[in-house]
Protein backbone atom coordinates (compact mmCIF):
# COMPACT_ATOMS: atom_id res chain seq x y z
CA UNK A 1 0.00 0.00 0.00
CA UNK A 2 1.28 3.62 -0.65
CA UNK A 3 1.77 6.35 1.86
CA UNK A 4 -1.43 7.72 1.04
CA UNK A 5 -3.60 4.90 0.64
CA UNK A 6 -2.44 3.86 4.04
CA UNK A 7 -3.61 7.52 5.51
CA UNK A 8 -6.76 7.31 3.69
CA UNK A 9 -7.08 3.73 5.02
CA UNK A 10 -5.97 4.86 8.87
CA UNK A 11 -8.36 7.55 8.68
CA UNK A 12 -11.54 5.75 7.29
CA UNK A 13 -10.51 3.48 10.13
CA UNK A 14 -10.66 6.11 12.78
CA UNK A 15 -13.63 7.60 11.67
CA UNK A 16 -15.57 4.28 11.41
CA UNK A 17 -14.55 3.46 14.91
CA UNK A 18 -15.46 7.43 15.94
CA UNK A 19 -18.37 6.43 17.94
CA UNK A 20 -16.50 4.18 20.06
CA UNK A 21 -13.83 5.99 20.83
CA UNK A 22 -15.85 8.65 21.73
CA UNK A 23 -17.37 6.44 24.27
CA UNK A 24 -13.94 4.65 25.28
CA UNK A 25 -12.39 7.81 25.90
CA UNK A 26 -13.89 11.29 26.42
CA UNK A 27 -14.07 11.19 29.90
CA UNK A 28 -11.58 8.29 30.84
CA UNK A 29 -8.57 10.23 29.56
CA UNK A 30 -10.34 13.40 31.52
CA UNK A 31 -9.77 11.83 34.90
CA UNK A 32 -6.63 10.25 34.57
CA UNK A 33 -5.52 13.81 33.43
CA UNK A 34 -7.07 15.56 36.22
CA UNK A 35 -6.62 13.12 39.08
CA UNK A 36 -3.98 10.41 37.61
CA UNK A 37 -3.50 8.30 40.68
CA UNK A 38 -6.84 8.07 42.06
CA UNK A 39 -8.83 4.50 42.66
CA UNK A 40 -11.85 6.99 41.09
CA UNK A 41 -10.09 7.35 37.64
CA UNK A 42 -9.65 3.55 38.16
CA UNK A 43 -13.03 2.64 38.66
CA UNK A 44 -14.37 5.14 35.72
CA UNK A 45 -11.66 3.11 33.23
CA UNK A 46 -13.14 -0.10 34.22
CA UNK A 47 -17.06 0.87 33.91
CA UNK A 48 -16.26 2.60 30.43
CA UNK A 49 -14.19 -0.60 29.18
CA UNK A 50 -17.58 -2.30 30.03
CA UNK A 51 -19.94 -0.10 28.43
CA UNK A 52 -17.53 -0.40 25.28
CA UNK A 53 -18.23 -4.09 25.64
CA UNK A 54 -14.69 -5.37 26.24
CA UNK A 55 -16.11 -7.84 28.79
CA UNK A 56 -14.98 -8.39 32.39
CA UNK A 57 -11.64 -9.94 31.68
CA UNK A 58 -10.14 -7.76 29.33
CA UNK A 59 -11.11 -4.92 31.51
CA UNK A 60 -9.56 -6.12 34.34
CA UNK A 61 -6.13 -6.40 32.83
CA UNK A 62 -6.20 -3.10 31.14
CA UNK A 63 -7.15 -2.01 34.52
CA UNK A 64 -4.54 -3.49 36.25
CA UNK A 65 -2.08 -2.32 33.36
CA UNK A 66 -3.05 1.32 34.25
CA UNK A 67 -2.77 0.78 38.70
CA UNK A 68 0.88 -0.35 37.81
CA UNK A 69 1.88 2.21 35.01
CA UNK A 70 0.73 5.40 37.99
CA UNK A 71 0.60 8.23 35.57
CA UNK A 72 2.74 10.99 37.05
CA UNK A 73 0.76 14.46 37.90
CA UNK A 74 0.27 16.40 34.62
CA UNK A 75 0.26 13.48 32.35
CA UNK A 76 -1.20 14.47 28.94
CA UNK A 77 -4.27 13.38 27.33
CA UNK A 78 -1.74 11.97 24.58
CA UNK A 79 0.07 9.78 27.38
CA UNK A 80 -3.14 8.41 28.93
CA UNK A 81 -4.18 7.69 25.03
CA UNK A 82 -1.15 6.03 23.71
CA UNK A 83 -1.06 3.58 27.38
CA UNK A 84 -4.50 2.66 26.71
CA UNK A 85 -3.98 2.25 22.89
CA UNK A 86 -0.73 -0.59 23.93
CA UNK A 87 -3.01 -2.28 26.37
CA UNK A 88 -5.79 -2.86 23.96
CA UNK A 89 -3.46 -3.58 21.33
CA UNK A 90 -1.86 -6.16 23.90
CA UNK A 91 -5.17 -7.64 24.65
CA UNK A 92 -5.50 -7.93 20.69
CA UNK A 93 -2.06 -9.03 18.58
CA UNK A 94 -2.40 -12.84 19.09
CA UNK A 95 -5.57 -13.15 17.17
CA UNK A 96 -4.71 -11.44 13.69
CA UNK A 97 -4.23 -12.85 10.49
CA UNK A 98 -4.53 -12.33 7.04
CA UNK A 99 -7.42 -13.17 4.43
CA UNK A 100 -5.11 -13.93 1.33
CA UNK A 101 -7.20 -16.13 -1.16
CA UNK A 102 -4.45 -15.20 -4.24
CA UNK A 103 -1.94 -16.75 -2.66
CA UNK A 104 -3.56 -20.58 -1.92
CA UNK A 105 -4.40 -23.08 -4.10
CA UNK A 106 -6.57 -22.55 -7.24
CA UNK A 107 -9.28 -21.92 -7.27
CA UNK A 108 -9.24 -20.73 -3.48
CA UNK A 109 -12.65 -22.11 -2.49
CA UNK A 110 -14.33 -19.55 0.85
CA UNK A 111 -17.50 -20.45 2.55
CA UNK A 112 -18.98 -17.25 4.58
CA UNK A 113 -21.38 -18.01 7.18
CA UNK A 114 -23.42 -16.45 9.80
CA UNK A 115 -26.88 -15.14 10.66
CA UNK A 116 -28.87 -13.31 7.92
CA UNK A 117 -28.45 -9.53 7.98
CA UNK A 118 -24.90 -9.94 9.64
CA UNK A 119 -23.32 -8.26 6.56
CA UNK A 120 -22.25 -11.78 5.00
CA UNK A 121 -23.68 -10.35 1.75
CA UNK A 122 -22.27 -7.07 1.73
CA UNK A 123 -18.75 -8.66 2.51
CA UNK A 124 -18.57 -11.06 0.01
CA UNK A 125 -19.34 -8.40 -2.73
CA UNK A 126 -16.55 -6.28 -1.37
CA UNK A 127 -14.03 -9.10 -1.15
CA UNK A 128 -15.01 -9.64 -5.02
CA UNK A 129 -15.12 -6.33 -6.26
CA UNK A 130 -11.50 -6.35 -4.86
CA UNK A 131 -10.30 -9.28 -6.41
CA UNK A 132 -11.34 -8.62 -9.80
CA UNK A 133 -9.45 -5.32 -9.41
CA UNK A 134 -6.25 -6.84 -8.85
CA UNK A 135 -7.07 -9.18 -12.05
CA UNK A 136 -8.64 -12.44 -10.58
CA UNK A 137 -11.17 -14.52 -11.87
CA UNK A 138 -13.98 -14.75 -9.28
CA UNK A 139 -17.09 -16.84 -9.03
CA UNK A 140 -19.77 -15.94 -6.40
CA UNK A 141 -22.15 -18.68 -5.27
CA UNK A 142 -25.51 -18.30 -3.78
CA UNK A 143 -26.35 -20.94 -1.83
CA UNK A 144 -29.42 -19.40 0.21
CA UNK A 145 -31.42 -21.00 -2.62
CA UNK A 146 -34.66 -20.04 -0.40
CA UNK A 147 -34.25 -16.29 -0.56
CA UNK A 148 -34.98 -14.69 -3.93
CA UNK A 149 -34.22 -11.48 -2.69
CA UNK A 150 -30.55 -12.64 -1.22
CA UNK A 151 -29.92 -13.92 -4.42
CA UNK A 152 -30.97 -10.87 -6.17
CA UNK A 153 -28.74 -8.96 -3.93
CA UNK A 154 -25.60 -11.40 -4.58
CA UNK A 155 -26.39 -11.41 -8.43
CA UNK A 156 -26.05 -7.27 -8.47
CA UNK A 157 -22.84 -7.33 -6.62
CA UNK A 158 -21.01 -10.18 -8.96
CA UNK A 159 -22.35 -7.91 -11.94
CA UNK A 160 -20.85 -4.71 -10.37
CA UNK A 161 -17.53 -6.43 -9.39
CA UNK A 162 -17.60 -8.40 -13.05
CA UNK A 163 -17.47 -11.67 -11.47
CA UNK A 164 -19.10 -15.05 -12.47
CA UNK A 165 -22.35 -16.02 -10.51
CA UNK A 166 -23.81 -19.22 -10.44
CA UNK A 167 -27.38 -19.89 -8.34
CA UNK A 168 -30.09 -21.83 -8.01
CA UNK A 169 -34.28 -21.12 -7.38
CA UNK A 170 -36.64 -22.00 -4.54
CA UNK A 171 -34.55 -24.07 -2.60
CA UNK A 172 -32.65 -26.42 -4.83
CA UNK A 173 -30.76 -28.58 -2.91
CA UNK A 174 -26.97 -25.68 -1.48
CA UNK A 175 -24.54 -28.31 -1.60
CA UNK A 176 -25.31 -29.59 -4.64
CA UNK A 177 -24.96 -26.16 -6.22
CA UNK A 178 -21.74 -25.79 -4.36
CA UNK A 179 -20.51 -29.10 -5.59
CA UNK A 180 -21.73 -27.91 -9.11
CA UNK A 181 -20.00 -24.44 -9.23
CA UNK A 182 -16.74 -25.74 -8.17
CA UNK A 183 -16.31 -27.98 -10.68
CA UNK A 184 -16.64 -25.39 -13.12
CA UNK A 185 -14.39 -22.81 -11.43
CA UNK A 186 -11.97 -25.63 -11.52
CA UNK A 187 -12.69 -26.85 -15.24
CA UNK A 188 -12.45 -23.39 -16.04
CA UNK A 189 -9.61 -22.41 -14.55
CA UNK A 190 -10.86 -19.32 -11.42
CA UNK A 191 -8.85 -18.07 -9.36
CA UNK A 192 -10.94 -17.61 -6.47
CA UNK A 193 -14.65 -18.92 -5.98
CA UNK A 194 -16.92 -17.29 -3.14
CA UNK A 195 -19.79 -19.23 -1.92
CA UNK A 196 -22.59 -17.21 0.06
CA UNK A 197 -24.46 -19.70 2.68
CA UNK A 198 -28.25 -19.30 4.46
CA UNK A 199 -28.25 -17.93 7.90
CA UNK A 200 -31.44 -18.57 9.64
CA UNK A 201 -30.56 -19.38 13.26
CA UNK A 202 -34.54 -19.95 13.95
CA UNK A 203 -33.76 -23.89 12.84
CA UNK A 204 -30.09 -24.25 14.45
CA UNK A 205 -29.92 -27.90 13.58
CA UNK A 206 -30.99 -27.62 9.99
CA UNK A 207 -28.88 -25.09 9.10
CA UNK A 208 -25.88 -26.67 10.68
CA UNK A 209 -26.70 -29.55 8.35
CA UNK A 210 -26.68 -28.00 5.64
CA UNK A 211 -23.31 -26.06 6.15
CA UNK A 212 -21.69 -29.37 7.31
CA UNK A 213 -23.03 -31.16 3.76
CA UNK A 214 -21.93 -27.96 1.85
CA UNK A 215 -18.55 -28.64 3.53
CA UNK A 216 -18.40 -32.30 3.01
CA UNK A 217 -18.83 -31.87 -0.99
CA UNK A 218 -16.43 -29.58 -1.52
CA UNK A 219 -13.89 -32.13 0.02
CA UNK A 220 -15.24 -34.85 -2.21
CA UNK A 221 -13.45 -32.11 -4.88
CA UNK A 222 -10.28 -31.30 -2.35
CA UNK A 223 -9.93 -32.59 0.94
CA UNK A 224 -8.49 -29.10 1.91
CA UNK A 225 -11.45 -27.39 0.75
CA UNK A 226 -12.79 -25.09 1.88
CA UNK A 227 -9.66 -23.41 2.16
CA UNK A 228 -11.06 -20.70 4.12
CA UNK A 229 -14.30 -20.33 6.36
CA UNK A 230 -15.36 -16.73 7.05
CA UNK A 231 -17.63 -15.99 9.95
CA UNK A 232 -19.28 -12.53 9.62
CA UNK A 233 -20.39 -11.01 12.72
CA UNK A 234 -22.27 -7.96 13.45
CA UNK A 235 -20.52 -5.66 15.97
CA UNK A 236 -24.13 -3.51 16.48
CA UNK A 237 -25.39 -6.77 18.26
CA UNK A 238 -22.89 -6.00 21.06
CA UNK A 239 -22.16 -9.34 22.91
CA UNK A 240 -24.83 -11.48 21.00
CA UNK A 241 -22.04 -11.36 19.00
CA UNK A 242 -20.28 -14.09 20.88
CA UNK A 243 -23.15 -15.96 20.97
CA UNK A 244 -23.10 -16.44 17.32
CA UNK A 245 -19.84 -17.26 17.46
CA UNK A 246 -20.02 -20.45 19.87
CA UNK A 247 -22.57 -21.45 17.42
CA UNK A 248 -21.12 -21.29 14.82
CA UNK A 249 -17.53 -21.90 15.83
CA UNK A 250 -18.02 -25.36 17.12
CA UNK A 251 -19.69 -26.42 14.34
CA UNK A 252 -18.83 -24.96 10.81
CA UNK A 253 -14.65 -25.28 11.42
CA UNK A 254 -14.67 -21.21 10.93
CA UNK A 255 -10.73 -20.21 10.24
CA UNK A 256 -11.64 -16.58 10.12
CA UNK A 257 -13.98 -13.88 11.97
CA UNK A 258 -15.17 -10.47 9.38
CA UNK A 259 -16.84 -8.18 12.02
CA UNK A 260 -18.73 -6.01 10.05
CA UNK A 261 -20.59 -2.65 11.03
CA UNK A 262 -18.21 -1.05 13.48
CA UNK A 263 -19.09 2.31 11.96
CA UNK A 264 -22.25 1.77 13.65
CA UNK A 265 -21.93 1.46 17.09
CA UNK A 266 -19.86 2.69 20.47
CA UNK A 267 -19.61 -0.68 21.59
CA UNK A 268 -16.74 -1.53 18.95
CA UNK A 269 -14.72 -2.98 21.94
CA UNK A 270 -17.07 -6.08 21.46
CA UNK A 271 -14.15 -6.85 18.89
CA UNK A 272 -11.89 -7.79 21.94
CA UNK A 273 -13.92 -10.81 23.64
CA UNK A 274 -15.05 -12.37 20.58
CA UNK A 275 -11.54 -12.56 19.23
CA UNK A 276 -10.60 -14.36 22.79
CA UNK A 277 -13.39 -16.37 22.96
CA UNK A 278 -13.03 -17.89 18.99
CA UNK A 279 -10.32 -20.67 18.11
CA UNK A 280 -10.06 -18.54 14.84
CA UNK A 281 -8.44 -14.96 14.75
CA UNK A 282 -9.95 -11.52 13.05
CA UNK A 283 -9.08 -11.10 9.79
CA UNK A 284 -11.40 -8.68 8.46
CA UNK A 285 -13.25 -5.35 9.55
CA UNK A 286 -15.90 -3.63 8.43
CA UNK A 287 -16.27 0.24 8.63
CA UNK A 288 -18.69 1.53 6.48
CA UNK A 289 -20.84 0.24 3.19
CA UNK A 290 -18.36 1.60 0.71
CA UNK A 291 -16.18 -0.65 -1.20
CA UNK A 292 -13.07 0.35 0.66
CA UNK A 293 -14.79 0.28 4.04
CA UNK A 294 -13.56 -3.64 4.16
CA UNK A 295 -10.32 -3.42 5.56
CA UNK A 296 -7.73 -6.29 6.83
CA UNK A 297 -7.60 -6.44 10.86
CA UNK A 298 -4.36 -5.28 12.24
CA UNK A 299 -4.94 -5.41 15.93
CA UNK A 300 -2.51 -2.29 16.61
CA UNK A 301 -3.92 0.32 13.94
CA UNK A 302 -7.91 -0.89 15.45
CA UNK A 303 -6.49 -0.10 19.28
CA UNK A 304 -5.23 2.88 18.03
CA UNK A 305 -8.44 4.01 16.87
CA UNK A 306 -10.33 3.10 18.76
CA UNK A 307 -9.23 5.28 21.50
CA UNK A 308 -9.32 8.24 19.33
CA UNK A 309 -5.71 8.67 17.93
CA UNK A 310 -5.66 9.97 14.30
CA UNK A 311 -2.23 7.94 13.77
N1 LIG B 1 -22.68 0.75 8.37
C1 LIG B 1 -22.33 -0.43 7.88
N2 LIG B 1 -23.24 -1.18 7.26
C2 LIG B 1 -22.89 -2.39 6.78
C3 LIG B 1 -21.56 -2.89 6.90
N3 LIG B 1 -21.53 -4.13 6.34
C4 LIG B 1 -22.78 -4.38 5.89
N4 LIG B 1 -23.61 -3.33 6.14
C5 LIG B 1 -25.05 -3.21 5.84
O1 LIG B 1 -25.78 -4.17 6.59
C6 LIG B 1 -26.95 -4.59 5.90
C7 LIG B 1 -27.01 -6.11 5.88
O2 LIG B 1 -25.95 -6.59 5.10
P1 LIG B 1 -26.08 -7.85 4.14
O3 LIG B 1 -24.79 -7.97 3.46
O4 LIG B 1 -27.31 -7.78 3.33
O5 LIG B 1 -26.24 -8.99 5.22
P2 LIG B 1 -26.42 -10.56 5.02
O6 LIG B 1 -25.79 -11.20 6.19
O7 LIG B 1 -26.02 -11.01 3.70
O8 LIG B 1 -27.96 -10.62 5.19
P3 LIG B 1 -29.03 -11.38 4.33
O9 LIG B 1 -28.88 -10.88 2.92
O10 LIG B 1 -30.29 -10.92 4.99
O11 LIG B 1 -28.70 -12.81 4.54
C8 LIG B 1 -26.88 -3.94 4.54
O12 LIG B 1 -27.72 -2.81 4.54
C9 LIG B 1 -25.42 -3.51 4.41
O13 LIG B 1 -25.26 -2.38 3.59
C10 LIG B 1 -20.58 -2.06 7.59
O14 LIG B 1 -19.40 -2.40 7.80
N5 LIG B 1 -21.04 -0.84 8.05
Amino acid sequence: MTDTGKKGWFSRLTEGLSRSSKQMTDQVVAAFVKEPLSERALEQLEEHLLESDLGPAAADRIVERFRELRFSAGADEREVKEALAEAVTAELIGHEARYEPLAGPKPFVTLFVGVNGSGKTTTLGKIAADLTAQGAKVMIVACDTFRAAAREQLKVWAERAGAAFESRRDGADPAGLAFDAYTRAKAEGFDVVLIDTAGRLQNKSALMDELLKIVRVLKKIDADAPHETLLVLDATVGRNALEQEKIFGRTAYVSGIVMTKLDGTARGGVLVPVAQASDAPIKLIGVGEGIDDLQPFDARAFSRSLVGLQD
